[in-house]
């Protein structure tokens, strides 16, 4: 690329040359995306400031809260309550949505998030990162309640994330292809380093947490069976293996050179349907999958359709390559 492209710059031309969105929408990605520069810098701080270890409180998930948690929660809704562009937000460590505070202005927003992913790395500096998901407040009422955000995927307007890796980098889309943008430190900026990332139709990589395969329901075992199997197996190739348990990390290294990634649904706690959540990690994943020719399902129907019920429902997922989730999918409905 011969001229370096900010955030803000590709922003106000998908807003202002392509039309593809409003004023208010572009504002408020901003706005995210400054609040995971914040955050990018408190990971890297790490021993060097206060935001290792363990937070010793629950959330509603009854999951302990790492330090950092909390941080980046407190950062993303510190950043975003004053702009105007939001009516309220959702977020993993919070049990109800956090309503804009009457002195601040009204927007017509609504954002979702998982503002630390991967949350057992922290400690061990590997990847982590925050996933975010943008959706309009429904029209036809004064005020916003949690039922405004139950809404499917398919309603996003925006969804994307950020990896607190070896570098920084925000991936979005706003339905128009995804595009991913490196912070560059020096410049206190993201920056535009990659457009129209596609995901390719096959893949020799999968990534699952093999620890639970006694768990897993058969449609999954037999499909990872058959990787295992390799060259003799019915599929004929071998397959390598990856999994870093940040699922913003793992979905990263997808968008970046394919595979396929799962978490489905299994034996330990049969009645949940998964372990992730659908409203701020599977819906904002799936949604950047698909736009990079990518598939997401939670082994019956695509994750985008899924009409959500709680604000915190969990799924079982399967996103990646497109034949191989068709495949995954095609074994669940044989079964
Ligand atoms: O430790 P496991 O069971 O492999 O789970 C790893 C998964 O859990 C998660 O860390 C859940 O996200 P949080 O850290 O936001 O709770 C995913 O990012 C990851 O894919
Ligand atoms: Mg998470
Ligand atoms: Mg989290």
């Amino acid at each position: 690329m011969s001229q370096k492209v900010s955030l803000t710059r590709y922003l106000v031309e998908q807003q202002r040359v392509d039309g593809l969105i409003p004023a208010q929408l572009r504002l408020l990605l901003e706005v995210v995306a400054r609040a995971c520069k914040r955050i990018s810098f408190a990971v890297n701080k790490g021993e060097l400031g206060d935001v290792m270890g363990a937070a010793e409180t629950q959330n509603v998930q009854g999951e302990l809260q790492k330090k950092l948690d909390i941080i980046a929660n407190e950062v993303l809704i510190e950043a975003n309550e004053w702009g105007g562009h939001l009516a309220a937000m959702a977020s993993e460590e919070m049990e109800g949505i956090y309503v804009v505070p009457n002195r601040y202005p009204q927007g017509e927003y609504l954002l979702l998030f998982d503002p630390l992913d991967g949350s057992s790395n922290i400690d061990v500096n590997v990847s982590i990162g925050t996933i975010f998901s943008v959706l309009k407040k429904p029209d036809g009422h004064p005020g916003v309640q949690e039922a405004d955000f139950l809404q499917a995927g398919a309603k996003q307007v925006a969804a994307g994330y950020c990896v607190y890796g070896p570098q920084t980098t925000l991936v979005l889309t706003v339905g128009d292809g995804v595009a991913q943008f490196t912070l560059d430190r020096e410049q206190g900026s993201f920056v535009l380093t990659q457009e129209n990332l596609r995901i390719p139709e096959d893949t020799k990589e999968f990534a699952i947490n093999m620890s639970n395969m006694r768990h897993w329901d058969a449609p999954v075992k037999r499909y990872i069976d058959e990787c295992l199997a390799g060259k003799e197996g019915p599929r004929g190739k071998d397959f390598n293996m990856r999994w870093i348990a940040s699922m913003v990390a793992d979905v990263h290294r997808i968008l970046t050179r394919g595979g396929v990634f799962m978490y489905p649904w299994d034996k330990r706690e049969p009645e949940k349907p998964g372990k992730l959540r659908l409203m701020y990690e599977a819906n904002p994943m799936s949604w950047l999958v698909e736009q990079a020719g990518g598939a997401a399902t939670n082994g019956k129907e695509r994750i985008l359709d899924i009409e959500p019920t709680k604000l915190h429902q969990r799924v079982s997922v399967i996103m990646g390559s497109k034949n191989e989730v068709e495949r995954v999918t095609g074994y669940h409905a044989e079964k």
